[in-house]
Parts: C-alpha cells; structure tokens; sequence
C-alpha cells in the first residue's frame, strides 16, 4: 500500500504551501456564529487534530473545507489553488474526503457499487459487468478485506471506514477528514486504524483527525489546533502542549478533572434482574442483577454480545428465552414496555433511536412525559418549553433556543438531550449506550454526573460503555465475551485488567 500511495502522491518536493487552509473563516447559522474568523494551515503530510467542546464549530470547519457549506466569509485552498466553485462537487472530492461518523456509503448498494458510484459522474461510463473485479482489486490495493459483493449495509463501522478511505484515495484525495472515527469502534479496531493512518502519513497522505479523546490525539497526531466558542484558539505540535494546557484551551479554564468519588450502594433487593437471558448470535443464558442505585458497567470487544443485550433491557430487542424483570415484575418486549416498567434507555444510534431531527429540542427532550406537562395528556406549551429550558441549564445544552430545531445542534449537545430525555421519565433502570460518545471532556463529566444522581437517588444503571473513563464511575463491571460474562471487575480495578479481559486474553477477577 505504502508504494501505490507514494507514487501517487508525486514525490516528496518541499510543497510551499501548506497541503490545505482555512483563512479567516465566518459561517454563521441565523442568529448563530458557529465559526468566527478562523484560520488554520494543515502542513502536508502530516496528521493534524482538531479538539474543542460540543458546538466549539469542527464541524462546521469541516462541512466549509469539503465544500458541504460555503463560509460567509474567508477562503479555503488547496496547496497553491483555491478551493474550487460549490458547485464543482468533483473538484472538491479530488482535494478532500471525509470519513463521518454517519457513513455516506449507500446501505443498498454493493461495495463495489459504492466504490464507483461518483465515478460515473466522473464522465466514464461504467461496465458493471466488470465493476467487482475492478472492486477487487481497488480494495486488494489498499489492503482492505472485504468482499466487494458485499452488501455495504452489511459491512461493521470499520470495515465501511476503510471502504471510504479507500474509495477517496482511489479518487486521487490527498487530504483526509476523519471525523470522530474512533467513536463506535473498540479497542482493537481503534488499534487498526491507527495503524493504517500511520501507514498513510508515511506515504504523504493528510490527515485531519477529530476526537474528543486527548489521548488519541496525543497517539496518532502531530499537530493540534484547538477551538473554542467558534475562534481559533492555538495549533501548536502536539509534543508542545501538556494535557492538562489543552484541556484548559477547550474549556477556558485552568482547572483539572475532578476524580470520581467513591460511593456506596444500599443493600436492597434488586430493581432489574436478568435470568438467562438468551439471544441467538449475540448472548447466551445471562444472569443479572442490579440493586437500587447501583451503577453496572459492562464492557467487551464489538461482537461480545454487550450492545444487544442493553437494547434487549431498553425494548428494542426481543430476547429467544429468560427473562427481564423490573421490581420482581416480568417486563414483556418492545419499548413502550420497557418504558411503562420504568426503563429509561440512551441508545447506541441517536440517529435513528434517538432523536426526531425535525422537532424541536424541547419537543425531543420531553417527549415521553407529555402527560406530565398538561392537564388530561394536553401539552401546554409553555410548561413544555419551561421543562426544556430547565433541562438545557442542568445538562449544559447549547443551543440556540428550546424552540430550535434538534438537527441544528452539534453531536454532543444531541447526545445530552437524549441523556437528559432518558432522565426525565424518573426511571427506575437506566440504560444507556455508550452515552459519552461524541461529548466532550467536559460535558462527559456533567453528563455522567447526572446518571449518578440519578444512581444516588435510586436509579438501577446499566452502562455499556468502550470508555475505561465511563466504566470507573460503575460499582462494579462486567466484561463479556461472545455473548457471555467471562469476568466480573469491581472498583479499583486497572486498565490493563479490563483490556486483558475485554481482549479475552485474562480470567484474572473473574467472579461471575
Ligand atoms: N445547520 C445548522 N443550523 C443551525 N445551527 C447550526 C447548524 N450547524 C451547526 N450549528 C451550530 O453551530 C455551532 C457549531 O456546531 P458544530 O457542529 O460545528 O460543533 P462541533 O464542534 O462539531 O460540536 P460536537 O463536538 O458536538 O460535534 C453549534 O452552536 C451548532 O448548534
């Protein structure tokens, strides 16, 4: 791979300019500044990051240097060109792609369709006969292993990752836009793909890397330029800024992290409890209980069975055999059920379980306690919007208004809406879905300490969660391994043990 990109990358002559830049970049949204005169110079060939909080604008950048959004003000180039016309999606696609969070492969489609779809509008027309051979040997190319008459809505978050990267630098990009790419990805995935942008650096690819885990910026970049409140805040190398001083760059404060508290949980009988639990290709014979306010965290690599089972306590699963029961009641399947049982569920896809991108964020936010907000199920909308507001100020939700659109706020604002939706029904179990994903460092403590409150005044939690820094605030967690418990870690534990045991690789703690 290292070869075909090095020479397609033409050489390795000093470039004058900078691979890419933003200068003096505004994009406003009505009344929102989301980018404020912002400049940043991406050196080519190098892996540069991009931190800030929820709705600090690197999306934003992001749409404005792939063309999505036209800045109100300042330019964008490419090496020694300007960016070209909006309306050039060609031209764009030649200098920049980027891999977001939500996929732009076409689920119905194959791979290898997805691969040469833009290319038919490149001009050539396509002979589908000989479209998977192409496939194949584009993705043997890029040392990519998957099969191209594979459906893409088939295809894990890793592999349609590596499908897009592979589809942009078969277009000729240079410049690579990975937009929070770790977020659904485990441990070892995670692993991979860092192993594949270095690959890609080495041979003069650029990269801009976003991610809310500092570490990882410290891992796989070499630059990092910081955005706060819509400005440009620094771009320094990574190697010239501690932790702790670009925490302090996002957030504007020079405090640190506070560390998680220890706290005790009542013995009491328990508010959920799980009897072999059965779910063919996911889970097998799960045993669980959880007591009032305990907080449970279970972990484990992407086919351990862990996402299935939470959405199978949340409703959105029926499970072939065993049982859920809340409060020593049987809850039957489907999520009203789970609701009415007092389940409250923070799902994995706020996407598409989550949220209704055309309703308001107070609409969203209040949307299973519409009886509570008006006399015989009636909403008042005044008591609505007051509800909302007061769940904005708690978690810490920026948004324009209760009244904006949710589809205008930033991923780690709507995953707060989701949490704070998911904490207004009072419910008896909690379960959430890697809720911090998408949230910044700061918002993650807020967020988090709101689902201990919620555990402190009596809430069952059961997180699933990759994040150690989610799983520390657990009593104890529970690490699963295709489809069953194989160890049980309670507080005080290490990364590593939880690392081993997620890889399988320990019955080290192991109790359950
Ligand atoms: N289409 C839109 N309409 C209205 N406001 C928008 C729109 N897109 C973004 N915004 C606003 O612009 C600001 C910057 O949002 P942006 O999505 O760029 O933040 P971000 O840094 O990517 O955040 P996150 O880390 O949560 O993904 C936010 O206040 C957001 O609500």
């Amino acid at each position: 791979m290292t070869d075909v990109l090095t020479d397609a990358a033409g050489g390795g002559a000093a470039a004058p300019h900078p691979a890419v830049s933003a200068h003096e970049i505004t994009k406003r949204f009505g009344a929102t500044t989301a980018l404020s005169e912002v400049s940043v110079a991406i050196q080519a060939g190098t892996t540069h990051a991009l931190v800030g909080r929820n709705g600090a604008g690197k999306s934003t950048l992001v749409s404005v240097l792939t063309g999505l959004h036209r800045a109100d003000e300042g330019t964008v180039s490419f090496g020694d060109s300007p960016a070209p016309a909006p309306s050039d999606r060609d031209g764009w696609r030649r200098h920049v792609a980027c891999v977001y969070q939500r996929s732009t492969i076409i689920p119905a489609l194959s791979v290898a369709e997805n691969l040469f779809l833009n290319r038919q509008a490149a001009g050539g027309l396509i002979k589908w006969g000989g479209l998977r051979k192409r496939a194949g040997a584009l993705l043997e190319e890029y040392g990519v292993d998957v099969d191209p008459g594979a459906l893409a809505g088939d295809l894990n978050v890793e592999q349609r990752q590596l499908v897009e990267i592979a589809r942009a630098l078969s277009l000729g990009t240079r410049f690579i836009i990975l937009d929070e790419p770790t977020a659904r990805l485990d441990a070892t995935a995670i692993e991979r793909l860092f192993g594949r942008m270095r690959t890609l650096a080495a041979a003069g690819v650029t990269m801009l890397f976003i991610s809310h885990h500092l570490r990882e910026v410290y891992e796989v970049c070499d630059t990092v330029t910081v955005l706060r409140d819509a400005r440009w805040v620094l771009t320094e190398p990574v190697s010239a800024v501690s932790h702790d001083a670009l925490v302090a760059a996002m957030t504007g404060e020079a405090v640190g992290l506070t560390e998680v508290a220890p706290r005790s949980v009542p013995d009491a009988p328990p508010v959920l409890s799980l009897r072999s639990l059965t779910l063919a290709d996911a889970y097998t014979e799960i045993d669980l209980d959880i007591r009032p306010g305990e907080m449970v965290g279970v972990t484990g690599s992407g086919s351990s069975g862990k996402v299935s089972l939470a959405e199978t306590v949340g409703g959105l699963r029926r499970a072939d055999s065993g049982t859920v029961s809340v409060g020593g009641a049987a809850v039957g399947s489907g999520v009203p059920l789970a609701l009415k049982a007092g389940i409250g569920l923070v799902p994995e896809d706020r996407h598409r379980e989550g949220l209704v991108p055309l309703l308001s964020v107070a609409e969203n936010a209040t949307l299973p306690i519409g009886d509570r907000l008006g006399p015989a199920g009636v909403v008042v909308p005044r008591r609505r919007t007051s509800v909302a507001e007061e769940m904005i100020r708690r978690y810490d939700i920026r948004t324009e208004s209760a009244a904006a659109p949710v589809a205008s706020l930033s991923g780690g604002n709507a995953q707060k809406v989701v949490l704070a939706r998911a904490l207004s029904t009072d419910p008896r179990v909690l379960v959430l879905i890697n809720p911090t994903a998408g949230v910044d460092v700061r918002s993650k403590e807020s967020l988090l300490g709101a689902v201990r409150s919620a555990a402190d005044q009596g809430t069952g939690v059961l997180m699933v969660s990759d994040e150690l820094d989610d799983l520390r605030h657990c009593d104890r967690v529970l690490v699963m391994f295709h489809g069953r418990v194989t160890a049980t870690l309670s507080r005080g534990w290490d990364d590593a043990q939880v690392v081993a045991a997620v890889e399988g690789v320990s019955s080290e703690g192991a109790s359950s």
